[in-house]
């Protein structure tokens, strides 16, 4: 029997919130330099309160598979289903943290994306254990923050260690970006 993990993936969840929203404030705002020494110092303190709680590797909340981008502070939240063995339907909405110009996702964070939800849906669906070997992302339109988006994805074909995936990301009916990944299965012990 796997032990029980010693802590709370909801409570957390809420912090990784706070976090999100700190992060898309600092893109939002220009404080005086008074304002910004309190404040950095405020955050150090956060931070050192957060080291007080160290886990070794394989104890990170942040790395709780089941939980996914829900509790990694880098990753990009989305909310998808799994509509067949092969098929994955969901939807993300990109905020001013994501966003490089002009309304428009930064064309860094997209690939960030599909590499989690493509990597996500292959070790649920395709086989797990799969690290990326190529993900190849097309900009088709730009993709807008602060829209809810629907993401696609489809398992194309397995063949031996090898899951073909493709992905889109859509605002109505117009692609703004769309991937193609092959993920590769690790042979045992395989770093
Ligand atoms: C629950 C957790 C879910 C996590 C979700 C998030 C997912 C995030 C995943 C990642 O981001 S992983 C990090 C980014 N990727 C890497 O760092 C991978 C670095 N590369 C490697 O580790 C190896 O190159 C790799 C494991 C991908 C493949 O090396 P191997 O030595 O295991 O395999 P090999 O080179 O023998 O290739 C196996 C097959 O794949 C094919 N292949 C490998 N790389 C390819 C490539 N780039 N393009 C086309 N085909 C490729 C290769 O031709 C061959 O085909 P065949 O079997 O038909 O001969």
């Amino acid at each position: 029997m796997t032990e029980a993990p010693a802590y709370d993936t909801t409570s957390f969840v809420d912090l990784i919130d706070a976090f999100r929203d700190l992060q898309e404030t600092l893109c939002l705002v220009a404080p005086p330099p008074a304002a910004t020494l309190e404040l950095t110092a405020a955050v150090a303190d956060v931070t050192k309160r957060l080291k007080e709680f160290e886990a070794p590797e394989g104890h990170r909340v942040a790395r709780d598979r089941e939980m996914g981008s829900d509790v990694h502070p880098m990753l990009v939240k989305y909310e998808a289903t799994d509509t067949s063995d092969t098929s994955l339907a969901g939807t993300v909405t990109f905020n001013h943290a994501h966003m490089g110009g002009g309304g428009a996702v930064h064309g860094g964070v997209i690939p960030m994306l599909f590499d989690d939800l493509l990597g996500m849906f292959v070790s649920r669906r395709g086989q797990p254990n799969s690290r990326t070997a190529f993900l190849n992302v097309n900009y088709r339109s730009v993709t807008p923050v602060l829209r809810a988006l629907r993401v696609d994805a489809r398992i194309e074909k397995i063949e031996g260690r090898k899951t073909f995936v493709t992905g889109t990301i859509s605002d109505g009916y117009l692609v703004c970006a769309e991937a193609e990944a092959l993920f590769v299965r690790l042979l045992p012990g395989q770093p």
